[in-house]
């Protein structure tokens, strides 16, 4: 459903980088700062995928490369066998995308915002308000559908950007770090709307750094350490590669293990 190969993404160094005499991190070479060296990732139909992987690993950068919002330098990345890097506007219909910094229009209302992105994917009249009505009620919003955005709070703001981002029923879901800064009543509606997603079959991935959400939710789990994939499978290798059945530290040693290759 989604197979990811060989990705590869750089960043040109700024000339702030370039004037450091000490080099800080082993992927700042060349005049580039090589944020994903070798990214592999796998996810079939109504599985859900954590993507784990330390400050800076490269996840958000990985994400971003699966939304089409960046070009891969080098890689495929197939959703349903067809290549997204070929076809970015076929993907931007296929996927749904959360991104950590997904602006809502502050002047509108949460259901205001949720309504134009559903008209700008071409839904409207009944079958507008079909959709969003459903995910008013799935994700709780029903209580500040009318307040304006820029009055929103942190979880409110969150269940509205997640809203907007599956209003067209994409065939896939990825969420970059979804329930970060939110309450845990919040949190448990976003747990609860990504199940509902893969009891309906729509495979979601999403990057995080709680364990106990991969425990809840996953049956893939993905593991970046500096740009390079060092783990790509099923909950269950994953705790028998990383050698616990404590995912905290199961992940630890998969990276410890990674280090000393
Ligand atoms: N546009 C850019 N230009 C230069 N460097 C970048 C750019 N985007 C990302 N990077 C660098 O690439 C590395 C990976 O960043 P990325 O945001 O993908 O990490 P992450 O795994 O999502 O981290 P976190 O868990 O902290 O969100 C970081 O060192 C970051 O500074």
């Amino acid at each position: 459903m989604i197979a990811i190969n060989g990705l590869k993404k750089r960043f040109a160094l700024t000339r702030e980088h370039k004037k450091k005499k000490s080099q800080t991190d082993p992927r700042e070479r060349d005049g580039f700062f090589h944020s994903v060296e070798e990214v592999n990732l796998h996810c079939g139909q109504g599985e859900v995928l954590g993507l784990l992987g330390p400050n800076g690993a490269g996840k958000t950068t990985t994400l971003r490369m699966l939304s089409t919002a960046l070009t891969p330098d080098a890689g495929t990345i197939l959703v349903d066998g067809q290549d997204i890097v070929k076809k970015p506007v076929v993907a931007r219909k296929a996927i749904g995308f959360l991104s950590g910094s997904t602006g809502l229009y502050g002047r509108l209302t949460a259901k205001e915002n949720v309504e134009y992105f559903a008209r700008l994917h071409g839904l409207k009249g009944k079958a507008l308000k079909a959709k969003c009505d459903e995910l008013f009620q799935r994700l709780e919003m029903e209580t500040f559908l009318d307040k304006r955005a820029e009055h929103l709070s942190t979880g409110m703001k969150q269940k509205t950007n997640i809203a907007r981002a599956v209003v067209h029923s994409p065939k896939v879901v990825v969420l970059d770090e979804p329930t970060t800064g939110l309450d845990i009543m919040t949190t448990q509606t976003v747990i609860s709307f990504i199940r509902d997603l893969k009891a309906r079959g729509t495979p979601v991935i999403f990057s995080t750094h709680h364990l106990d959400e991969v425990a809840l939710l996953c049956d893939r789990v993905s593991v970046i350490d500096k740009g390079i994939t060092c783990f790509d499978g099923s909950l269950a290798d994953f705790k028998t590669k990383g050698q616990s059945e404590e995912l905290n530290q199961a992940f630890l040693n998969l990276l410890t293990g990674a280090q000393h290759v």
